[in-house]
């Protein structure tokens, strides 16, 4: 906690009491958006000293040519020691902070828990267009319309950037000269006149729309009666000015104006028509700025009551919220989860407060966002990576200011964490055993879930986690008592869970019964539900063909060049493709080895699945979601819409389709190859097993009558999948937890995983062993490794990792300290310049 934050002596030239000096110079910590140290310290001229905040950006000079837009951290007057050629800041960007202290906060628990920069935080927490860099492109907003009245530098720069296309920040310093180049860049960004990194997206919508008003000449009763007069020869202009009449001055909530697409469309005039009655001075356009995020505003807002158990739930989450501890809202597959949430942020939007609701994918959950849509309309505001970054900057400061027109509930992925929050009051975080919440890469590798756990003591909010299949992390958390849980244990409108069959593959091959890759058990459901008109949901967690191929004379299979992993097979494409490191190359039909045309494919993927369905169901419309298929834009929302609409009778996917998704009309959900998930070499394969068959499974028989699963497997005897069948989540847990105590595992100890690169092998092994060496005289027995993981090998760095156990209650920070201690020793050694190590806290 930064407890000289706003510091006592923040105006020089006075007598400080806390150092008892006069003192003259002001200097300022500043964050870099550099995965380096931690603060930099700068020298505030003077004719800054003034303006200068905590929070705001500054930009200063780093290493010989570079230029960054900084974060102020700190001020202070204490001259830094060996000083002598500290430098200036160079610009003052804003004149209110745009990062809180709250933020700060939550910055410095970041950097302590999760053994990362707070340079690296700032990256990762602001959107880009707030984060100038030397290296950032900047390029003309091809929607802006140059207006007249722009400084003669404002335009000379524009028409440079809309000459070159893009240029970086030193092109442009070079060509208006580096003082005023930072402070025309930002002017320009606050009228949208540049584009800072991510390109415009297609459906770019700009900022403004016209709309029409009536002209000033027709604003009385007696103009409006002459001007229809005059218009009875012109029909058609008649018919547009009444249509805009009853639609504003006359309607029942009059109102001044109309946008002029929605008038042209509703009224079916054309152009010329409007633009005769504007010639006329009867109407009048504008310019007027409309948000970007513009809901559905002809809606009436739906939000549903609650039956009884959900009543109850929600009485039993507002008591347990009180006492403050996060509430775990362990609730079965379509038992209404989400209305609750809808009457939580109700109440809190009623109250004038900000709602932070965090999914996993923000990608995934189109038909969430159309819930919280249809339920508070303008108020839900949407953040997420994908984004074109303007919005995201528009809703950053929508959640900073209190503003008439903002977003008080924000849907969004994991970064949303990072927003500049004023009135939180309340964080719910959906789906949370989702391992998405996890940031792999680059650092902070943080858990968005556990971020908002903080967030919410930093805010003083509640924070409620809710799931069908919770994280053993968090059930844990319930049973110990550090959150409270509530559960809620039927479904909505009482449809039973669906009927689970396990059926067995080795029996089924054995018998000759297998229809292709379906279980006869699988092959008569789907009939079953075809011939009902009803839907299905088939999961295989592989993308492609073919996980793989094989020489049947030889036993070659062909691998990635740059990683240690064979190819997939996309027959779609006629290629074989890297999952790890995207390399792709043509078939050839024959080994690379002993050059047999006898090339098998092995396994199946999704592509394969959905091939074998169109042959055994040649009626029905099958259709595949996977990053292939949705990689598209809109393909994910129009797998959606044709599901929904009854345009596909069998979905294949993979995970995608175990996420949430709310459809009437699935009757069968089929897990097509239960051992894969089951036998994945981890120490969570079995919770994620529960949880993924758990969650597909929940697809079935939601609004109707009661829905069917089959699980194909070839272990049909083993006990997780018993445990899914009958629900059983508590003897799968506890089973569970005796082992990962008696093993050390989480939750009992905290694991932090050493990730460790190199290109060259030998340099890696021996760099390893060290690091492991080191770490056993810390840490001695609770250290494992280094080994290889499962792929030793991506995009050609070799890579290791070591596991470090450490007991729940020790002292953390410390024992971080030594790990990174010992880190970075290692990288200092002579040899050792091109190592990659990081540390991944909580890993998944
Ligand atoms: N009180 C209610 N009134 C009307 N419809 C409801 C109500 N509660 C739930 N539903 C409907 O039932 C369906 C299932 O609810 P919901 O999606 O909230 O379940 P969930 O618990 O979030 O499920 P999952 O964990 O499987 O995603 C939805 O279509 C939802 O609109
Ligand atoms: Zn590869």
């Amino acid at each position: 906690m930064p407890k000289d934050l706003f510091l006592p002596h923040s105006k020089p030239d006075k007598f400080c009491e806390v150092c008892n000096t006069m003192s003259t110079d002001l200097y300022a910590d500043v964050i870099l958006p550099l995965p380096l140290g931690d603060q930099f310290t700068y020298r505030v001229p003077p004719e800054f000293q003034a303006s200068i905040k905590v929070g705001i950006r500054v930009i200063v000079q780093f290493g010989a040519r570079k230029f960054f837009s900084a974060l102020v951290y700190r001020l202070h007057t204490n001259m830094p020691v060996g000083s002598f050629d500290i430098k200036d800041i160079d610009a003052v960007l804003d004149q209110e902070p745009i990062v809180t202290q709250a933020q700060l906060i939550l910055w410095e628990w970041l950097v302590d828990y999760y053994c990362c920069t707070l340079g690296e935080v700032y990256k990762a927490a602001l959107p880009s267009a707030l984060k100038l860099e030397s290296q950032t492109k900047i390029s003309f907003n091809p929607h802006y319309d140059m207006p007249v009245d722009l400084s003669g530098e404002e335009e000379a720069l524009l028409l440079m950037l809309q000459g070159h296309g893009q240029a970086n920040i030193q092109d442009i310093n070079r060509f208006i000269g580096k003082r005023s180049a930072f402070s025309t860049l930002k002017i320009l960004l606050e009228k949208n006149a540049i584009l800072v990194e991510e390109k415009v997206e297609e459906n770019y919508r700009p900022k403004t729309a016209p709309f029409i008003f009536l002209h000033a000449n027709v604003l009385t009763e007696s103009a409006i009666a002459q001007t229809l007069e005059s218009l009875k020869k012109a029909r058609k202009q008649l018919t547009l000015f009444e249509f805009f009449l009853s639609e504003t001055l006359y309607h029942a909530e009059p109102k001044a104006s109309m946008e002029k697409k929605e008038l042209l469309e509703r009224s079916q005039s054309g152009e010329g028509i409007l633009r005769a009655l504007i010639d006329k001075n009867i109407l009048r356009t504008e310019e007027i700025e409309i948000g970007r995020l513009d809901f559905s505003h002809d809606q009436e807002p739906v939000i549903f009551d609650l039956n009884e158990a959900q009543e109850v739930a929600l009485e039993q989450i507002g008591q347990q919220l009180r006492g403050l501890k996060p509430v775990l809202l362990h609730g079965i597959t379509s038992s209404g989860k989400t209305e609750i949430y809808i009457k939580l942020i109700e109440e809190q939007l009623a109250k004038g407060n900000q709602v932070l609701y965090l999914v996993p994918e923000i990608g995934l959950t189109t038909q969430l966002i159309t819930r919280m849509k249809r339920a508070f309309g303008d108020r839900a505001g949407i953040y997420h990576s994908k984004f074109n970054d303007a919005e995201r900057v528009e809703i950053w400061f929508n959640t900073l200011h209190d503003k008439e027109q903002s977003f008080q509930l924000v849907l969004g992925a994991r970064s949303a964490v990072f927003l500049p929050f004023r009135k939180l009051g309340l964080i719910i975080v959906d789906e949370e055993h989702e391992n998405s919440y996890k940031q792999f890469d680059p650092a902070p590798r943080y858990h968005a879930r556990d971020v908002a756990v903080v967030l919410g003591q930093i805010h003083h909010a509640p924070v409620i986690l809710g799931t069908a299949t919770p994280s053993f992390e968090s059930y844990f958390n319930a049973k110990t008592g550090k959150y409270a849980l509530v559960e809620l244990t039927e479904r909505y409108k009482n449809i039973s869970l669906p009927e689970m069959v396990i059926a067995d593959v080795r029996e089924a091959t054995r018998r000759k019964q297998m229809k292709s890759l379906l279980t006869p058990e699988l092959f008569e459901q789907i009939n079953t539900a075809l011939a009902n008109d009803e839907q299905v949901i088939l999961f295989q967690n592989r993308r492609g063909f073919a996980p793989y191929l094989q020489c049947a004379t030889c036993g070659w299979i062909p691998k990635c060049r740059h990683c240690d992993v064979s190819l997939t097979y996309h027959k779609h494409r006629g290629a074989m493709i890297c999952h790890y490191c995207g390399h792709t190359e043509s078939l050839s039909g024959k080994c690379g080895e002993c050059h047999s045309e006898e090339i098998r494919t092995r396994g199946f993927g999704t592509e394969k699945i959905e091939e074998e369905l169109s042959l055994l169901f040649p009626e029905a419309k099958v259709a595949r979601m996977d990053l292939d298929t949705t990689r598209a834009k809109k393909g994910y929302e129009r797998l959606i819409y044709q599901f929904e609409n009854k345009q596909i009778d069998i979905l294949v996917g993979t995970q995608m389709v175990t996420k949430g998704l709310d459809f009437d009309n699935v009757s069968v959900v089929g897990i097509l190859n239960a051992d894969q998930l089951l036998n994945y070499p981890d120490f969570r394969s079995y919770e994620r097993s529960f949880q993924l068959i758990t969650q597909v499974s929940g697809r079935a028989g939601r609004k109707n009558k009661q829905g069917r699963v089959v699980v194909q497997t070839t272990q049909p005897k083993h006990p997780v999948l018993h445990e899914v069948v009958a629900n059983n989540f508590t003897q799968l847990f506890n089973r569970q937890m005796a082992e990962r105590k008696l093993f050390k595992y989480p939750p009992y100890f905290r694991l932090v995983k050493i990730v460790i690169k190199h290109k060259n092998q030998e340099r890696l092994n021996l760099a390893a062993s060290q690091l492991a060496t080191l770490l056993r005289k810390n840490f001695g027995f609770n250290i494992l490794g280094p080994e290889y993981p499962v792929i030793s090998r991506i995009q050609n760095w070799f890579q290791k990792e070591i596991w470090v156990k450490l007991e729940r209650d020790s002292k953390l920070g410390q024992s971080k300290k030594q790990i990174m201690g010992a880190v970075s020793q290692i990288k200092s050694m002579p040899n050792h310049g091109n190592l990659i190590i990081h540390a991944d806290v909580d890993p998944m």
